[in-house]
């Protein structure tokens, strides 16, 4: 587990993170979400005692994590995929942090195999696209076989076919028990990827729950009505408190009522209903919505 207990970090009169404070769980994967600028580097290296905080403190399973003697085998972390010496191999790379972190060398190849690069092993990592430089930075985080994980922007230059790949290997990771903790400015990387969000504007927290508890936060929910009696139905729901925009195929929008209870309403007054379909706040939304306010460096801002 990973305790932020209120951190702040200033660069001068700058404050980058201000007075965070989340929990990160074992078991599931956690996104740490925020547009860019929010302060999310800043904080996964403060998790590992890159950076000292201002104020406040980080705790992984119950010390900081510089206090860890063990340390790739307690955490694993991938910050920057471009950060790797471009003349040596990936293997030659793995190998001289295996022997400096006194792992056994029979972990290179195992995690060079788990990440799709067994063949590209004896490869210049110069000559690396960024998604195998990702690949070859997640198999860096897994060297030591760690129980906690924390990856900065893991999906940025995969394909497709990379970013499913991730997504399966973090949903693993995380059912083996172990704690996932992953950066990315993208909803729309989350989505398929987070079980929980902690989400921050301008260094400051705005969430930290599950996906669908954020979502909820968002749009409010609206229900699609078609039915040939639309205007009864509009008096009827209106009636009842909800806000319905009427169209001209005969449907309606309705909010502030849910999909049985409007289903219950039109059985009731013995209006036929041939469609009734609820839809859920989109996460994008929720996120552009919450994080409006937060956002450094918006389009328009250049004069
Ligand atoms: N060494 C530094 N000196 C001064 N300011 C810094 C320094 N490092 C970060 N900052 C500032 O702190 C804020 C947070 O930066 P950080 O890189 O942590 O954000 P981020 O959420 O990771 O953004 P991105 O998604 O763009 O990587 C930014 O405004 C950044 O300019």
């Amino acid at each position: 587990m990973i305790e932020v207990n209120e951190l702040t970090k200033r660069y001068g009169p700058k404050a980058a993170v201000s007075d965070l404070s989340f929990t990160v769980r074992p078991g599931h994967v956690t996104g740490f979400l925020g547009p860019n600028g929010a302060g999310k580097s800043t904080t996964l290296r403060m998790m590992l005692g890159l950076h000292h905080p201002t104020s406040g403190s980080v705790t992984i399973d119950g010390r900081p994590f510089a206090d860890r003697p063990r340390g790739m085998r307690h955490v694993g972390a991938l910050l920057d995929a471009h950060d790797v010496h471009g003349g040596r191999t990936a293997q030659a790379h793995l190998t001289a942090l295996a022997v400096s972190n006194r792992l056994p060398r029979r972990r290179v190849g195992e995690v060079l195999e788990e990440v799709g690069l067994g063949d590209a092993g004896g490869r210049r990592i110069g000559g690396f696209s960024l998604g195998m430089k990702q690949r070859l930075g997640i198999a860096t985080a897994l060297l030591g076989d760690p129980p906690v994980l924390l990856f900065d922007e893991p999906l940025n230059g995969l394909d497709p076919e990379g970013v499913k790949w991730v997504r399966g290997l973090f949903h693993r990771l995380a059912a083996e028990g172990r704690t996932v903790f992953v950066s990315s400015h993208l909803m729309s990387e989350m989505e398929n990827t987070a079980d929980f969000l902690v989400v921050i504007g301008k260094g400051r927290l705005i969430a930290a729950e599950s996906l669908k508890d954020f979502a909820a936060r968002g749009t409010r929910q609206s229900v699609s009505v078609r039915t040939p009696d639309a205007a009864v139905l509009r008096t009827v729901l209106t009636d009842e408190g909800a806000h319905v925009e009427p169209h001209t195929d005969n449907s309606l929008t309705v909010t502030g009522l849910s999909a049985s209870r409007i289903g219950d309403l039109a059985f009731q007054n013995m209006v036929p209903v041939h469609e009734l379909t609820p839809h859920t706040a989109s996460l994008e939304a929720a996120f552009m919505e919450l994080t409006a306010d937060s956002v450094e460096y918006a389009a328009g801002d250049a004069r």
